[in-house]
Formats: structure tokens, sequence, C-alpha cells
């Protein structure tokens, strides 16, 4: 019998202590106030993207910690290299600089969705309950997520995987505004997605799936490591492919480690459509890379001594400037910038017991 999940609200928020919310943002945060009752008792890191004069306001009341890119220069030196300006996938940055056990980020144009009934969704309380209960890669339950109340493994589904996998990612969906490429928003402008499907899938082993950073949750200590971004926007010839990037690696190496990534539940609203003609631009040699980047992640295998997210994420990077540098020349230089990414992460989040990298007085705009 699968361990049947409360759906009461906690008088403690769920991991108040134990998780950071990511905020990647060119803007003030007035869409905080719609979220005040679920992330005030959390901390925020907020990535200021763009110009660094800029000032970005915050609502009072929220504890946050804030890093610019003068920030992140200062922080990581030259390795500042592998973090994104001016791109959605500089919010990385603040999973590597997170002291948390798990990592919840979401973009601020996302507001609080409301299931059928017309009850507010508390989407943060709703990836904890997904990180927190197991996932089932190995053989897929028609029942959907067998953890939740009501519902429970099929017949004919073993017993013995019946325990499930720890789940590293919960990758949440969108009401209103679809995270569609540019080409289908182009062809569909006025497209909402009014469908709220009460589901929690576990995406089986083998399997690659398109992760959206806009309502993400994940398990920083199983996978931070692979949640790298890639190299986007300024400078670079492609931009919205960042979170992409992450979740082939992330679901090659989980596939490899033998942990758990799900999709489905909670919504949240999006409320923007970003331009289409500008996506376009932005994604446009995604757009047709994409048919050899998905191969080569399917055919990616890691050899046993892998036993590390580090560890296989240096093997991955070896693997894209081996077979993908033939793509175009972009991937040498991203597979380089994984190889930094790694080297900064470790820097700042050296194993437990030996001295951690303490930030530069200063580094962050604390509040
Ligand atoms: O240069 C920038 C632009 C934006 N941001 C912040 O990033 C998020 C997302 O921005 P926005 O909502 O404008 O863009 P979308 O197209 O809806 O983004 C989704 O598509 C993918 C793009 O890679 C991504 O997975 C989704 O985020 C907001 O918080 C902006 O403030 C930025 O930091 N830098
Ligand atoms: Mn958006």
């Amino acid at each position: 019998m699968a361990a049947a999940a409360t759906t009461t609200r906690p008088a403690v928020p769920l991991l108040k202590d134990e998780l950071d919310i990511v905020i990647p943002t060119i803007r003030n945060l007035d869409f905080l106030e719609q979220w005040r009752p679920f992330f005030q008792a959390y901390h925020l890191i907020i990535v200021q993207d763009g110009d660094p004069s800029k000032t970005i306001k915050v609502p009072e009341g929220f504890d946050y910690e804030l890093y610019n890119r003068n920030d992140i220069n200062r922080i990581l030196g030259p390795k500042a290299s592998c973090i994104s300006f001016k791109d959605s996938a500089c919010r990385c940055f603040g999973y590597m600089v997170s002291k948390k056990k798990y990592v919840y980020t979401i973009d601020d144009d996302c507001f609080v969705a409301k299931d059928p009934s017309g009850k507010e969704i508390n989407a943060l309380e709703q990836h904890i309950r997904n990180l927190l209960s197991p996932s089932t890669p190995f053989f897929f339950n028609t029942l959907y997520d067998p953890y939740r109340d009501g519902a429970d493994f099929v017949r004919g589904y073993p017993f013995s995987l019946r325990e499930g996998v720890p789940t590293a990612v919960s990758h949440g969906l969108w009401l209103n505004i679809p995270d569609y490429d540019a080409p289908t928003q182009l062809v569909k402008p006025l497209e909402r997605n009014t469908r709220f499907v009460d589901a929690i899938m576990t995406i089986p082993k083998g399997t690659l799936f398109p992760m959206c950073g806009m309502n993400l949750g994940f398990n920083r200590e199983l996978i931070g490591p692979a949640m790298y971004f890639g190299l986007m926007g300024d400078g670079q010839p492609i931009g919205r492919y960042d979170d992409m990037w992450a979740g082939w690696c992330s679901k090659v190496i989980c596939d490899h480690l033998g942990l758990g990534v799900k999709t489905g539940l909670p919504y949240i609203w999006h409320s923007k459509a970003s331009n289409p003609f500008v996506n376009l631009k932005k994604e446009y040699k995604g757009i047709y890379w994409q048919e050899e980047l998905i191969p080569f992640f399917q055919s990616a295998t890691l050899p046993k001594e892998c036993t590390t997210v580090q560890k296989c994420y240096i093997e991955l990077a070896k693997q894209v400037k081996a077979k993908l540098g033939k793509v175009d020349e972009y991937f040498i230089k991203l597979a380089d910038a994984m190889v930094t990414w790694i080297e900064a992460w470790d820097e700042l989040n050296p194993p437990s017991g030996a001295k951690s990298t303490e930030l530069p007085n200063g580094a962050a705009a604390t509040k």
C-alpha cells in the first residue's frame, strides 16, 4: 500500500528552512504580493539580470538575498563567464549560491492559479509533496502517482518496484499562456491553456522531456550540479533553450543514478506571452539543432564509474564536445562552460566538512 500523502495544510510550512525560492528577474517583484501566503515563510534568492545599476523593488516582509551581475562577477571571477547575461538562464546562479536541500524556481510573470473548484493552488506545497514522495521510473503506473491520496499501484504492478526511487525533479505546468515555442506561438497567438489535468506522472526511465523553468522544483542535493541552464542570451547564438538543456542533461543523469523526475501538478497561472518574433530570433537555431541534440541525449550512456552528479556532468560535457562540436562550434564553448559550472559549483559548495568558500562581504544585498 503506497503511503498516502496528507492534503491538510501543515501548521509549519513544509521544508520552511530547507528550501530556497530562486527568481530570475528584470523587473520589480510585485508579483510576490499574490504569492505572499505561500512564499513569505521561505527565503528568496533573487537573480537580477540586465543592468545592475537598476533597483529591483521587493515587497516588504520577504526574507531575501539579491545578486546582480556585479555580484556574480565578484563572486565567481573569471568563472562568471558560464552564467548567462540577458536571459532567464541566469537563474542557475541562484541554485549555485543556495545552501538549501531544495530549490523552487518561478518566473515573475507567473501567478497563483485556481483549481476547477476555484481554490487557490499552493504550487510550492505541491512541488514539495512531489519531491518528498518517491518516483516510479521503471514501470508506468496507469493510475498515475500511486502515492497520492485516493490512488495506489494498479493490479499487475510489480511489488518489487513499489518502493519507488527518490524524486529529484518536480516539473509543474501552466494555465493561461502555455510554454509554446515561437512558431507555435505565431500560429496560435490566442491559444490559452484552460485544461486542468489532475495528474502527476513519473517520466519513465529512458524518456526525455522538454523541461520548462517557469514552475520547477528540484532536490538540490540529488541533482543540483546538473541544473546548469547553459550559455544563452547576450553574445550567444541561441536563447530559450536554457531549461531544455538542463532538462536533457539532468534526465540522462537521473536515469543513470536511479532518480525520478515527475511532471504534472502543480499549475501556476502564466500571465504574459513573451514576443513570438523576439522568441523566434532567440530560438530558431535550437529548432533545427534539437533534431540532432535529442538523438545525442537519447543515446548518451555514462560509465558506472560516474557515481556522483559532478562526475556524470563532466563526462557528459566531454561527450557534448566530442559529438556535438561538429553540429556547431557553440557546443564546444558550451561543453567548456559546463566544466566551468561544475568547478564553480564545487568551489561554492565544497563537500561537507571541507571549508566552504565564504561569499565576499557584501556579495549580496541581503534583507
Ligand atoms: O533577459 C531576461 C528576460 C527575462 N528574465 C526573467 O526570466 C523570466 C522569464 O521571462 P519571460 O516571462 O519574459 O519569458 P518567457 O518566454 O515566458 O520565459 C519562459 O521561456 C523560457 C525562456 O528561456 C523559460 O523557461 C521561461 O522562463 C522572468 O522572471 C523574467 O523577469 C531575465 O532574467 N532576463
Ligand atoms: Mn513568461
